[in-house]
């Protein structure tokens, strides 16, 4: 039975390099699939892995719709065996919607890929439609680290190198990549003190808590 997967995880643990891998391996043996994405990092039309690997893909924009598209291309001879979708989390719900029509009427597996909240820990709109309708939600293997060694569950943004909890959902970016806007993946307790790797290394080196031997005189 063709499905909607949704691979779901905090920025930066593999998501795109799984997809990539899904895409290899399936057109190793012949198989053709249809890539999309929405702002990836790479820009425009491109879906890329901080391991290096890019490939082409279509950009589903606002307004993009995945199921006429494919029926398009596929009533002009176009061939499509798979579908994968990164970046899922900025689709609009109707286009989640869309997705799953494409497994359910034309039969063809869905493999989305995209992180589950936002820095707030609010679910973004289309993964939340995608938790919604997913034959399977798969959380990712590679286990990306908050700065304290503990599982990372959550996406933190740093706006100067500050942790925020307010501003707009999207925002495209990248952990370390030292931008004015910055993401960095936390474990829930170092997210709900608003404690980033920064924070924390400037708490050890505070003379408050370090132990420090004070002139008596
Ligand atoms: N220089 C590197 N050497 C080995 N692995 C790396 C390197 N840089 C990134 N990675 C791996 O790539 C993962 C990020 O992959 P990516 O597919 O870009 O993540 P996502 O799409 O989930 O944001 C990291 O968690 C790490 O496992
Ligand atoms: C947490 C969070 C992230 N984003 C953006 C930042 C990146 O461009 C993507 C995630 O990409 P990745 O391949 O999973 O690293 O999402 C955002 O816009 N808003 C957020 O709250």
């Amino acid at each position: 039975m063709p499905e909607l997967v949704f691979f779901s995880g905090t920025m930066d643990c593999g998501k795109s390099t799984l997809a990539l891998q899904i895409e290899h391996n399936r057109s190793a043996r012949g198989l053709q699939g249809m890539i999309f994405t929405r702002d990836d990092r790479a820009g425009e039309g491109k879906l890329s892995s901080r391991l290096g690997l890019v490939t082409d893909a279509v950009e589903a924009a606002e307004g993009f719709d995945f199921y006429a598209y494919i029926v398009d291309r596929m009533s002009k001879g176009g061939r499509c065996d798979y579908v994968i979708a990164d970046e899922a989390q900025f689709l609009a719900p109707g286009q989640i919607d869309q997705l799953a029509r494409v497994v359910d009427d034309l039969e063809l597996d869905v493999f989305a890929f995209g992180i589950t909240t936002d820095f707030r820990s609010k679910l973004f709109p289309g993964s939340q439609r995608l938790v919604e309708l997913a034959d399977r939600v798969e959380v990712l293997q590679v286990e990306a680290l908050c700065w304290c060694g503990a599982r990372a569950t959550h996406n933190a943004r740093t706006v100067g190198g500050r942790m925020v909890i307010e501003g707009a959902q999207v925002v495209v970016g990248d952990v370390n990549a030292g931008d004015e806007v910055g993401y960095e993946v936390l474990c829930r307790r170092h997210h709900r003190r608003l404690m980033t790797a920064a924070t924390a290394r400037a708490a050890v080196l505070s003379p408050d808590v370090l132990p420090v031997a004070h002139d008596e005189a």
